[in-house]
């Protein structure tokens, strides 16, 4: 690490969470126990943060926004509750945990009945509430249903060939016949953002069913059938009056089994999740004047270097110098310089069990890990403790 050794060191951790086992705010909090313990005198700010994903509501809750609660319908209809964050000017407005796979009872996979009712009805409630902005963070959903659950809960009506009013999931998407857009909810006058952070289209080899439908659990035939049934919601919603077809090519369409799309069609502006969550939660102003920023997220991989989080930490910091913890590193450490990334320290490369879906095994690791990079950058730890490149 080319940052001078420091005996009060001011660092800001600033990690995305490690999926399947640590929340942001966790890995934060392990890493910043680690670094207090080896030097008591270091100055430690932690800043969770999110990608668009799962864990953007929880970050804006994190950086001071409200937590607002609101019952909805789950994926598969059962009933729950969500949480909305809201400052009184900005709502964050999660798919994750209003139709993500982490709300699927016993982690049933559903991709064929699943539907993104439940993020339109949190969509709807905090309306009441009169937000000036509202954040749509999507991924990390169960569904494939381009949105047709969410324009359902907004007041659209799908009615079949026999002319009854259903609501669509992924497999029914097919038996629309007709959309009504007319008692749609007034949106006007509230600046929607979609919070991305994939680039794929609708439809097509790249887009929403092939790609991310397998992870919700679809089989090549449900992928055709789920596939099939977009094009017929994009043929419906175009009779209907809208951009349907223009909309499917944007990149980021295929977010959350295309609610990119969909929330584009409601007037929504796309926005990389990474950056807009680090205007929003002021990075900048947190990393300036920082003798480090220590970043993370569960996999270190070729993904990440297409414009993941922690490239857009590394770039936002510079000239502050930036380290990467992450639970793996797929990546060759040479090239990571190159991008803003002075070291990684993997926690795969410390232990022989697997620390991905193991909460308490990462925390202690990241705890140890806060212990290395303390040592490593404080003058008298220096000449005590050997460096502990992992
Ligand atoms: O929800 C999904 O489909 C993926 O996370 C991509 O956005």
């Amino acid at each position: 690490m080319s940052t001078n050794l420091l005996t009060t060191p001011r660092i800001l951790i600033a990690p995305d969470k490690f999926k399947g086992s640590l929340t942001a705010a966790q890995v934060a909090d392990s890493l910043a126990a680690g670094l207090l313990q080896d030097n008591p005198l270091a100055q430690v700010h932690t800043l969770p943060l999110a990608d668009g994903g799962d864990g953007s509501v929880a970050a804006a809750l994190g950086a001071g926004f409200q937590a607002l609660t609101i019952p909805i319908t789950g994926p598969t209809g059962d009933p729950a509750t969500t949480t909305v964050a809201f400052d009184g000017t900005t709502a964050v407005v999660e798919v994750a945990t209003t139709a993500g796979l982490q709300m699927l009872p016993a982690a049933r996979l559903a991709p064929r009945e699943s539907s993104s009712v439940g993020f339109g009805q949190a969509i709807r409630a905090v309306l009441a509430h009169r937000p000036a902005r509202i954040v749509l963070a999507l991924g990390g959903s169960a569904t494939t249903d381009g949105g047709a659950g969410m324009f359902s809960a907004l007041g659209a009506v799908f009615a079949d060939r026999a002319g009854q009013a259903f609501v669509p999931t992924g497999a029914t998407l097919g038996q629309i016949a007709e959309a009504d857009l007319t008692g749609l909810v007034d949106l006007g006058g509230v600046e929607l953002i979609a919070a991305n952070d994939v680039q794929n289209p609708l439809l097509g080899r790249h887009g929403a069913a092939a790609v991310y439908g397998p992870q919700k659990g679809a089989s090549p035939d449900d992928v055709k059938v789920l596939e099939a049934g977009l094009g017929c919601l994009l043929r419906r919603l175009w009779e209907a009056g809208w951009p349907a077809e223009e909309a499917a090519g944007v990149p980021g369409a295929g977010a959350a089994g295309g609610l990119g799309w969909a929330a584009m069609l409601l007037g929504a502006r796309m926005v990389s999740g990474a950056g807009f969550f680090l205007d929003l939660l002021g990075f900048d102003a947190h990393a300036a004047g920082c003798d480090l920023v220590i970043t993370g997220e569960g996999k270190l991989d070729t993904q990440t270097l297409s414009g993941k989080l922690p490239l857009v930490v590394a770039r936002r910091a510079n000239p502050v110098p930036v380290i990467a913890v992450v639970g793996h590193n797929a990546l060759d450490t040479d090239q990571l310089p190159a991008h803003g990334i002075e070291k990684v320290y993997a926690l795969s490369a410390m232990t022989d069990q697997d620390s991905a879906t193991d909460a308490r095994l990462s925390a202690a690791l990241l705890r140890q890990t806060g212990q290395h990079i303390a040592r490593a950058l404080t003058p008298d730890a220096h000449t005590t403790h050997t460096a502990d490149a992992l």
